[in-house]
């Protein structure tokens, strides 16, 4: 029979974990039996803060399911706080770390606001609100995790990343952002492979978070967007999220991921939530459903034909090499 702590005794890191996938990552790996360190901006919201929720929160949570938990305040917009933060993990636990979790994202906001905006319409600071922390910052914490994985000779690396990785969805810094993460986790995994160090990077479903679900009660912002090349209508698209994966279901994922002891045989990939869910045989709270974005009862339904999906049985689905053919870089 598996443990019900497979993780015990792992060192983790997961970053942006106040609010969100982040925070339903580290409450995963906690409940596994992980020494999860979780950061965020600031310990407690700052004043006049509009969301819910804090760093702090996240960790009373974590604590009272029974979890080990350290909340780290670091900006990962600033390279002194990623620095201070991997230094104390070090000195904290005699150099270990098993676990790192890119997770922290500061662009939600920002994107929601201009969707339907082209590039040239929008601030080119949209380069920086997505990629400075949604990117940047993913490297430099992956170069420091990297320094304590490598003498080990053990350690999974994962970068949050989305679909948008392969075509264009929401707007172009974001799908730049997102593939170059996935690229990331292919290069660093090549280089970190002799070194028996994993890296992937993953894609979860729609996930209904705090901040994305707050977006869709501005109705009219989000009127007839056009998102990833279709006009969806707002109303569709919060039922995809509302529906769709809990924060915890990348958790148990990634939890799945950390206890695998064939885990280099994915390194350097990208794994999505709905194989995962397969493979380890993972299940989401009820009501709420993976997104097989291979079913091809899924991918009918998106082009609007809904009666020709519904004669579709849902095991049928298109291999991954045809879906990589998606990205279609070549003349
Ligand atoms: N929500 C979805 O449907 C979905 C689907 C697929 C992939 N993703 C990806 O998952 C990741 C997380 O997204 P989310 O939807 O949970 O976003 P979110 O906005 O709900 O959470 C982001 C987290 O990052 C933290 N954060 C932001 N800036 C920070 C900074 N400078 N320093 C430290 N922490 C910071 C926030 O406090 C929060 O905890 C993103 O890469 C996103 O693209 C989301």
């Amino acid at each position: 029979m598996m443990s019900a702590t497979p993780l015990a005794g792992k060192v983790c890191i997961v970053t942006g974990a106040t609010r969100g996938i982040g925070k339903g990552i580290a409450l995963q790996l906690a409940e596994k039996g992980g020494k999860v360190y979780i950061t965020g901006r600031t310990l407690d919201p700052p004043k006049g803060s509009k969301v819910g929720g804090s760093l702090r929160d996240t960790a009373n949570e974590i604590q009272a399911r029974g979890g080990t938990c350290i909340p780290v305040q670091c900006d990962h917009s600033k390279d002194a706080d990623i620095e201070r933060l991997f230094d104390q993990v070090k000195r904290e636990n005699e150099g270990r770390l098993d676990v790192l979790v890119n997770n922290a994202y500061s662009a939600v906001n920002a994107i929601f606001d201009a969707m339907g905006s082209a590039f040239w319409e929008t601030s080119p600071n949209m380069w920086d609100t997505v990629n400075n922390v949604g990117l940047r910052n993913h490297y430099i914490c992956s170069v420091y995790a990297a320094r304590m994985m490598v003498p080990q000779r053990k350690g999974l690396i994962v970068n949050v990343s989305s679909g948008g990785g392969l075509r264009y969805l929401f707007n172009v810094a974001y799908g730049i952002g997102k593939e170059a993460c996935d690229r990331m986790a292919a290069d660093c995994g090549y280089e970190l492979r002799k070194h028996n160090v994993a890296f992937v990077s993953l894609w979860p479903g729609a996930v209904g978070t705090e901040t994305v679900m707050s977006k869709f009660d501005d109705m009219d912002a989000l009127k007839n967007k056009e998102i990833g090349g279709a006009k969806i209508k707002q109303s569709q698209m919060k039922q995809v999220f509302e529906q769709g994966e809990t924060i915890e279901f990348s958790g148990q994922c990634v939890a799945a991921l950390a206890n695998d002891p064939d885990i280099m045989k994915v390194s350097g990939k990208i794994v999505l939530t709905c194989d995962l869910a397969r493979k380890y045989g993972l299940k989401d709270k009820e009501g709420h459903s993976t997104m097989d974005i291979c079913q091809i009862n899924v991918l009918l339904n998106r082009g609007g034909h809904s009666w020709l999906a519904s004669l579709i049985p849902n095991f049928v689905r298109i291999p991954k090499w045809i879906l990589a053919l998606g990205g279609n870089k070549f003349a």
